[in-house]
């Protein structure tokens, strides 16, 4: 029997709500859920606020004081050293209670990671978490911490090599950053890649560096990507990662501005798209903490994040939106699917392939790298 922990919290639903670009999502997310009654065979848990040395696992002690400082200033012009510092400001906005925000929002991953270490879990979904971009001493994107970074030095003190798998339309930099030098920590990242659209990082020549070498894979991609294509790939690449990497513990961060009808993505992926990576990583049986992300189509990301916690469940659910609390905001066709656009897809097949065999070829080196540290510990 699978034992699936979901994080389910109001404190949490106000906090996420501090983000007036995706308010109400983790609501929608939960009366969802709940309206398909799939919170009967989840273990729902309250949220655990994380305390400062969690935090500070990745975290830079300047940073963190900063966010202390400005924990219950209410707009960063009255603060006195108020110009762009340590991301906050025009990119990031000062939202109140930032530092509160820093803990719940860290919290919440980390109490799902500790399903997972303490064995009460197989699998753990945290839709409130999978902030990707924060950096060790700045907020990027929108994110403030990155709860991924600290889940992820959690997890390590139980399991020795994580893989780290971004479905994001946006490059999981600040994740990939974090463990760039670090072979225990595999970061692979899926993401649209092109002059002008945020991040700027994540070419396909970027593997990690010193001992990281070839433990950081990106697969940079165009406008349009469809599911077939998009599972195409990541089944292929996978299949030669896990042989190579051989993970003890996965991190999935399930962003959903990779969804056709994004505001902000120009992907085209349907739920199929995403489903069809989900039922990859099931197969492969291992302790594995579910994250969410962008999406900003609040009501397409409830629909995706739900029909994925199904999936993780094992459990068949209808297309047509049961009732909820939100019911109406799911008209005109109240269908749990996403209908794919009709953009062209820039990435050709000859694109595809392209990807897949420069991957493949540098994860070979790796591959061998592998055995050799195997042979190695073996003597
Ligand atoms: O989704 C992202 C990053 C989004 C982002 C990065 C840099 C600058 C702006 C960004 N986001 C937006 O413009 C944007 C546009 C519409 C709705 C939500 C948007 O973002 C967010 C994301 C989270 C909270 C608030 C706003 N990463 O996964
Ligand atoms: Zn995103």
């Amino acid at each position: 029997m699978k034992k699936v922990t979901f994080i389910c919290d109001r404190s949490l639903d106000n906090q996420l709500n501090k983000l007036e670009q995706i308010a109400d999502r983790s609501s929608l997310v939960n009366h969802l859920v709940h309206g398909y009654g799939l919170n009967s065979k989840l273990i729902v848990l309250k949220n655990v606020i994380a305390k400062d040395d969690e935090v500070l696992s990745f975290h830079s002690t300047d940073y963190i004081n900063h966010l202390k400082d400005l924990n219950d200033v209410k707009d960063i012009d009255e603060h006195e050293d108020n110009e762009e510092e340590y991301g906050l400001g025009y990119d990031c906005p000062l939202i109140y209670g930032i530092f509160d925000y820093v803990s719940a929002v860290v919290g919440s991953s980390l109490t799902a990671a500790r399903s997972l270490i303490d064995g009460s879990a197989n699998i753990a979904i945290n839709w409130y978490g999978g902030w990707h971009h924060a950096q060790r001493d700045e907020a990027r994107g929108f994110c403030y911490a990155n709860d991924i970074v600290c889940a992820i030095n959690l997890l390590r003190q139980k399991f020795q090599r994580v893989l780290y798998i971004d479905l994001d339309i946006h490059h999981g930099d600040g994740v990939e950053n974090a463990f760039e030098y670090s072979q225990n920590v595999l970061t692979f990242s899926l993401h649209k890649y092109e002059v002008g659209f945020y991040p700027g990082s994540g070419a396909i020549t970027d593997v990690g560096r010193g001992n990281g070498k070839f433990y950081s894979v990106n697969v940079p991609l165009k406008d349009g990507i469809r599911d077939e294509a998009y599972t195409k790939i990541f089944n292929r690449l996978l299949e030669v990662l896990m042989q190579a990497f051989h993970p003890d513990t996965l991190v999935v961060q399930c962003g959903c501005d990779s969804l056709a009808g994004d505001p902000l993505g120009t992907f085209n992926l349907t739920l199929k798209g995403y489903g069809n990576c989900v039922k990859t990583i099931l197969s492969w049986q291992k302790p594995t903490l579910f994250l969410g992300g962008g999406g900003y189509n609040i009501t397409n990301a409830a629909r995706c994040w739900t029909y994925l916690t199904s999936l993780i469940l094992g459990c068949n659910i209808a297309t047509d939106i049961p009732d909820n609390h939100f019911f109406e905001r799911y008209g005109p066709g109240f269908d749990l699917d996403i209908a794919e656009g009709n953009r062209p897809d820039c990435n050709s097949e000859d694109d595809i392939d392209n990807c897949i065999s420069i991957i493949t070829g540098t994860q070979l080196i790796c591959f061998r790298h592998y055995l050799f540290v195997q042979c190695d510990s073996k003597n």
